[in-house]
């Protein structure tokens, strides 16, 4: 049985200016659950997060979520100023301060103790997205929105990366939504995986989605997908769901 619903997309289209980047999309995120949206560069993945989270307004349809939800996001990247000197425990404490009490909870669950006194700029790619997650949840998220979150790191720094973001999940009972190129990390550790171009190409549990015929079409029958991903050309078209492909011309 189907647990509630934290966020829900119905119909929901958004164009910037005149250039229409998702149509007719419609998604629903439940209690718990991890959910993976994957896509060519360009397919809308980024706007569909933002759209969820409310920090864009859609063009068309409606985005439902759950009253006062607590949402915890980690951005793909965050520029630090290089010139200021920002030490881990005083990026914790903006906007507002974190008393030591409530950070010791969240340390633990991420592992970052170690690095309060160290400065942002010189944490490894790794413990910078480490500490990015810690603040995230500091808010006690519902749901974790994580925007390629471990752009940069190499194979097994994006590994434990999502290792320790299914162990949040399963101690805090949150949902995660993230988007990801990494499909041979994500798909191990999703329990659903959206497909999009611009629409919905295909969603479902992980094994389902990668033996669907469009998500082969974007991403090559190679299990690892990562290469195809970046070559796609986007020829295929949905009769079979009603759709016709009008997605943006992802040429890689
Ligand atoms: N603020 C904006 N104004 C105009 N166009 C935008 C804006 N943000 C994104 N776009 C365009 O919308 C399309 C979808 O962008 P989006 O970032 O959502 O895709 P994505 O799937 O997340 O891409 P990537 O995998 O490269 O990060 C792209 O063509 C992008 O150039």
């Amino acid at each position: 049985m189907r647990t509630e619903k934290l966020i829900e997309a119905s119909h929901v289209s958004v164009s910037y200016g005149t250039v229409s980047v998702l149509d007719n999309v419609s998604f629903a995120l439940h209690k718990s659950e991890i959910v993976t949206i994957v896509g060519p560069n360009g397919s809308g993945k980024s706007t569909m997060l933002r759209a969820l989270i409310g920090a864009l307004p859609v063009t068309s349809g409606e985005i439902n979520r759950m009253p006062g939800l607590r949402i915890g996001y980690v951005p793909q990247r965050l520029h630090i100023e290089r010139t200021l000197p920002m030490s881990v425990r005083r990026f914790f404490d903006l906007p507002r301060r974190i008393d030591d009490k409530a950070l010791t909870g969240v340390l633990e669950k991420v592992q970052v103790g170690h690095l309060l006194e160290r400065q942002m700029i010189d944490l490894s790619g790794g413990q910078f997205q480490r500490v990015l997650l810690a603040r995230a949840l500091l808010s006690k998220p519902q749901v974790l929105v994580l925007d390629e979150a471990t752009q940069g790191l190499d194979q097994q720094g994006s590994a434990e990366f999502y290792q320790q973001v299914e162990a949040v999940r399963n101690e805090l009972d949150c949902a995660v939504l993230m988007v990801s190129h990494e499909l041979h990390v994500v798909m191990s550790a999703s329990d659903r995986v959206i497909c999009l171009n611009g629409h919905v190409c295909c969603e479902g549990a992980p094994d389902v989605v990668s033996s669907q015929p469009e998500y082969r079409a974007l991403f090559g029958t190679d299990t690892k997908g990562t290469l195809a991903l970046y070559r796609h050309e986007h020829d295929h078209t949905h009769d079979h769901c009603g759709h016709e492909d009008v997605g943006p011309d992802v040429n890689g």
